[in-house]
C-alpha cells in the first residue's frame, strides 16, 4: 500500500519519526540519524521530499521461496531417517536466505546447529555475498598427502608422531615450524587478518593439528602400494579468529540489509569494500593452512629419511567463487578443478581411521554441483555415541575397533567419540556416493595406522581439580 503523505510548511523544524517512517524511512537507526538532519537542515515541504527520496537506505531485503535444493542422501535405518529429517528440515529453512540460488546435500550430511543452520555436508551458491557462518569455523579445513617412494609405513607413523602436535594452541618457542614473512606480511596489509590474536597464532600454530576429529593416518595404496601420509586439520586459531571478525561484520550487514534472515545466515556482499577483504582473507588464510599441512609432511619425510612421489591436498570447508556466485562448502569436497587451482586431478576422502581413505575424481553433473562427500559424517552426536557405547570401559571399545590399525592418541587419553563406531557406515556412504553418480573412487589408502589428540582435557588442570573437589565431596557424604 502506498501512503500519500501530506508535507506541509506547518511541519518545518518539526518533522517527526512518523513523517519519516510514513515518507518511506524504516525503522533503526538510520531513522534516528535522518530525524536530526532533516531538523537541523529545517526541511519541509517539497524540499523535505526531496531529500528522503534521495537519502532513505535502500528497503531491506526479506526471506525468499526456497529454490530447491539436490538431496543425495538416502536412510536405511531409523537412526539414518531421523538424521534425513533434521538435514532437511534445516536445508528448508537455510534455503530461504535471500542469496542463495541452488544447494545441495552430499551423503554425509548431518545436522550442525539450530534449524536453518546450513549442515556438515552442505553446500550452497550465494549470489555476490559471502556468508561466514556457511563455510564453518574451521575454515579451510582440509586434507593432505604425501605418497612416498619407498617407505616403511611404521617408519612415516613414528616420524609424523615426532613431527606434529595435537591439543590445544600453540607451539613453545624454540619448537616452532617457521611462517613465511611474505605471508605474514599480507596478513598485516589485510583489514581482517592484521589483529593482534590472530597474527600471533600464525606464528605460534604453524605445524599443529588441534584436535576433535583432526588426525594424521598412514596407509598404502591400493594400486600400487606405495606407503601415504595423510593429515587432516583446518586453519587452528588465525582461521577461528577471521570466523569470529567475519560473523560480526556480517552481523552489521544483516541488521542494515535484511529482514528475517537468521543470525547465523547473515553476509557480507562482495561489492562492499570488506567483502573483498574478507575473500582476500580466506585466501590468505588458505595459503597458511596449506603451508601448516606442509611443513608437517616435510618433517616427517626428513625425520623418516624418505623420499616424495607426490603431495596433493584439498580444502573440504571453504568457499569458492564462480563470477559473483560464491559457492560455501562446509565438509563437501570440491571436484570441479575450476575451484581447484593446484590440483592433481584427484581429491581426497577420509572415513574413519580403520577404513580406507579415498581418492577421487569427478566431472562437475546436476546432482554433485561440483562437489563430493568429505567423510562418513555422524548419525548422532559425540554425547549420544558415549551413551550407545554404555557398559563397556574405554579401553575394551578401542581395542576392539582398532584390533587391526597402530591407532595412536597424542595425549594419551582414548577419545571414544572418535574411534570407528561414532561415524556413519562408511560402506552406505561409498554406496550413495555411488548412486547418485557424485564421484569415482580412483584409489583407496588402506590403513596402517593413525594418530589423533585424544581426549586431552582429561588432564586439563580444570578437569583435574573438579574430579578431586568431586572425589571429596564424595567421601564427606560417606562419613
Ligand atoms: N581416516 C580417518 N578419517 C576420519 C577420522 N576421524 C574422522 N574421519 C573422517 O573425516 C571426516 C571429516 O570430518 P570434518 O567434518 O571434521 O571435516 C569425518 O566425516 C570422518 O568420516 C580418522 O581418525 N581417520
Ligand atoms: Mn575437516
Amino acid at each position: 500500500m502506498t501512503v500519500k503523505v501530506e508535507v506541509t510548511e506547518k511541519t518545518a523544524g518539526a518533522v517527526t519519526g512518523k513523517l519519516l517512517l510514513d515518507l518511506g524511512f524504516e525503522g533503526g537507526r538510520a531513522l534516528g540519524e535522518a530525524l536530526k538532519k532533516v531538523n537541523e537542515l529545517g526541511l519541509s515541504g517539497a524540499d523535505l521530499e526531496a531529500w528522503v527520496a534521495a537519502n532513505k537506505p535502500a528497503p531491506r531485503i526479506g526471506l525468499q521461496q526456497n529454490p530447491g535444493y539436490v538431496l543425495n542422501l538416502e536412510a536405511g535405518n531409523d537412526a539414518e531417517q531421523d538424521n534425513l529429517d533434521k538435514v532437511r528440515a534445516t536445508m528448508d529453512v537455510l534455503m530461504c536466505t535471500p542469496t542463495l540460488r541452488s544447494g545441495a546435500v552430499m551423503p554425509d550430511a548431518c545436522p550442525a546447529g539450530p534449524e536453518g543452520t546450513i549442515p556438515v555436508g552442505g553446500v550452497v551458491a550465494a549470489e555476490n555475498a559471502i556468508h561466514p557462518g556457511m563455510h564453518s569455523a574451521d575454515i579451510c579445513c582440509s586434507v593432505m598427502v604425501t605418497e612416498f617412494k619407498d617407505a616403511d609405513p611404521k617408519a612415516v607413523l613414528d616420524a609424523v608422531h615426532k613431527a606434529t602436535h595435537f591439543g590445544p594452541g600453540g607451539r613453545a618457542n624454540g619448537g616452532r615450524y617457521s611462517m613465511s614473512m611474505d605471508l605474514y606480511d599480507a596478513f598485516r596489509g589485510n583489514m581482517f587478518l592484521n589483529d593482534k590474536k590472530i597474527l600471533r597464532a600464525a606464528i605460534e600454530q604453524m605445524g599443529t593439528q588441534g584436535d576433535g576429529n583432526h588426525f594424521a593416518f598412514v596407509g598404502t595404496s591400493k594400486v600400487n602400494g606405495t606407503t601415504c601420509l595423510v593429515t587432516h586439520h583446518g586453519s587452528r586459531g588465525p582461521g577461528a579468529g577471521l570466523y569470529k571478525l567475519g560473523m560480526r561484520v556480517a552481523e552489521g550487514f544483516r541488521k542494515q540489509l535484511s529482514k528475517g534472515v537468521l543470525k547465523q545466515n547473515a553476509w557480507i556482499p562482495y561489492d562492499a569494500p570488506e567483502g573483498v577483504a574478507y575473500w582476500e582473507a580466506l585466501q590468505l588464510i588458505r595459503k597458511w593452512t596449506k603451508a601448516n599441512h606442509n611443513c608437517l609432511h616435510q618433517a616427517a619425510v626428513e625425520f623418516a629419511d624418505a623420499s616424495v612421489k607426490e603431495r596433493f591436498w584439498n580444502e573440504h570447508n571453504f568457499v569458492f567463487k564462480d563470477g559473483d556466485i560464491f559457492w560455501h562448502a562446509k565438509g563437501a569436497t570440491p571436484v570441479n578443478v575450476d575451484f581447484l587451482p593446484d590440483t592433481n586431478g584427484v581429491q581426497i576422502v577420509p572415513l574413519n581411521m580403520a577404513e580406507p581413505v579415498l581418492l577421487i575424481r569427478a566431472d562437475v553433473n546436476d546432482r554433485n554441483l561440483g562437489f563430493a562427500p568429505h567423510g562418513a559424517g555422524r548419525n548422532m552426536s559425540r554425547t549420544a555415541h558415549k551413551r550407545s557405547m554404555a557398559g563397556k570401559t574405554d579401553a575394551e571399545i578401542f581395542a576392539e575397533e582398532t584390533k587391526a590399525i597402530d591407532a595412536r592418541f597424542f595425549s594419551g587419553n582414548i577419545d571414544i567419540s572418535e574411534l570407528p563406531s561414532a561415524y556413519k557406515s562408511a560402506a552406505e556412504v561409498r554406496r550413495q556416493m555411488d548412486r547418485f553418480g557424485l564421484a569415482e573412487v580412483v584409489d583407496e589408502i588402506m590403513p596402517y595406522g593413525s594418530i589423533m589428540a585424544g581426549d586431552w582435557e582429561r588432564d586439563a588442570p580444570w578437569k583435574v581439580k573438579a574430579r578431586a573437589k568431586h572425589a571429596a565431596r564424595t567421601r564427606e557424604q560417606a562419613l
